[in-house]
């Protein structure tokens, strides 16, 4: 299928209302085609009901959402599309080779070579029953199924958490080859900020429901300083708050630190310094109600500030 959109997921004011309260609420954004992008925020942020929408598990309340142009209600998206869900949904009684063969006759685009290869590489036997398997070797059985689709984007709620430090390190460095060599785009929830930090390009971060960051990490990590100085009557200067925009104030004893977005020059009374990625993404962690950032990239008509 040939793409009329440049854009691998496009929202436009997404929600989702549960009888307790809203999961996700009006969410808009873009996801241009061919970026690792890391979806972060706390737990219970909508993560997971954002990726639910995305793979029809989910029926959202408001808004819409297009993957490659077209609605996710529309058939066509499906073969496009793999979703490796947090608990990784496989059939005990079925023997690794079993699972792949299921993957090749329900996929069109089967690639038989890529899933057996990574099955192989972690030494998870074919005849093995998936019921006997380990839960990370269970995790490389699922990404070989995943990866085998050869989706055009490829949705992974929390894919890493129950592999070990090499494996992790194998399913990050084949994550970023494909999307490399194929042009696939990632979308990753994560909450290991430092594996999004060697992997992504790009962020969406929520926060109670809310989209908090969204865009280029190379546009939204530089939009930030990290300020310290003497605390003025216990807290952050006025005029970090009145001049900048202050997402995440500090003190400890008479010190202040204090992450903002700056507009304009930084006072030379404070030391400033420019933060990592970690770094922005936990003040923005510790701080549902950061002002958002979207970059225009990202950005949708009715986001309120916009970076680069
Ligand atoms: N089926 C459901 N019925 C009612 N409430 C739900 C349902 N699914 C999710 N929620 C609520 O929606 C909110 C967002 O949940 P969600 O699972 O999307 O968060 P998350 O960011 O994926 O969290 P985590 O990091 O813990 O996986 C939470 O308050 C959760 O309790």
């Amino acid at each position: 299928m040939s793409d009329p959109s440049p854009w691998a997921i496009e929202a436009d004011g997404l929600g989702k209302q549960y009888r307790r309260g809203w999961a996700l609420r009006d969410c808009s954004f873009r996801l241009p085609a061919g970026h690792i992008c890391a979806l972060v925020g706390p737990n219970g942020a909508g993560k997971s009901t954002f990726l639910g929408a995305a793979t029809r598990l989910v029926q959202p309340t408001t808004g819409t959402l297009r993957l490659f142009g077209v609605p996710v209600s529309d058939p066509a998206v499906l073969e496009r599309v793999s979703f490796l869900a947090q608990d990784k949904p496989l059939y005990p009684r079925f023997t690794v080779a079993e699972t792949l063969r299921l993957g090749r006759e329900l996929n069109p685009r089967w690639d038989q070579a890529l899933a057996e290869r990574i099955v192989r590489s972690g030494n998870v036997p074919l005849t093995a029953r998936i019921g006997t398997l380990s839960g990370g070797q269970r995790t490389r059985v699922a990404f070989a199924l995943a990866f085998g689709k050869r989706p055009d984007l490829l949705l992974l709620d929390e894919p890493m958490s129950d592999l070990d430090p090499l494996a992790r390190h194998e399913m990050s460095g084949l994550l970023m080859a494909e999307a490399a060599e194929h042009g696939t785009t990632v979308l990753m929830s994560s909450h290991m900020l430092s594996e999004i930090e060697d992997m992504c390009d790009y962020l969406i971060v929520l926060a109670e429901g809310q989209l908090r960051m969204a865009g280029q990490t190379d546009v939204l990590v530089p939009a930030h300083m990290l300020v310290t100085g003497v605390a003025v009557e216990g807290g952050v200067p006025e005029e970090l708050r009145s001049r900048h925009t202050l997402v995440e104030a500090r003190v400890t004893g008479r010190q202040f630190s204090a992450l903002v977005r700056p507009h304009g020059p930084l006072s030379d009374s404070w030391e400033a310094m420019s933060p990592s990625m970690e770094e922005v993404l936990l003040a923005y962690l510790r701080s549902p109600d950061a002002p958002t950032l979207i970059s225009d990239e990202a950005r949708f008509d009715g986001n309120r500030e916009t970076a680069a």
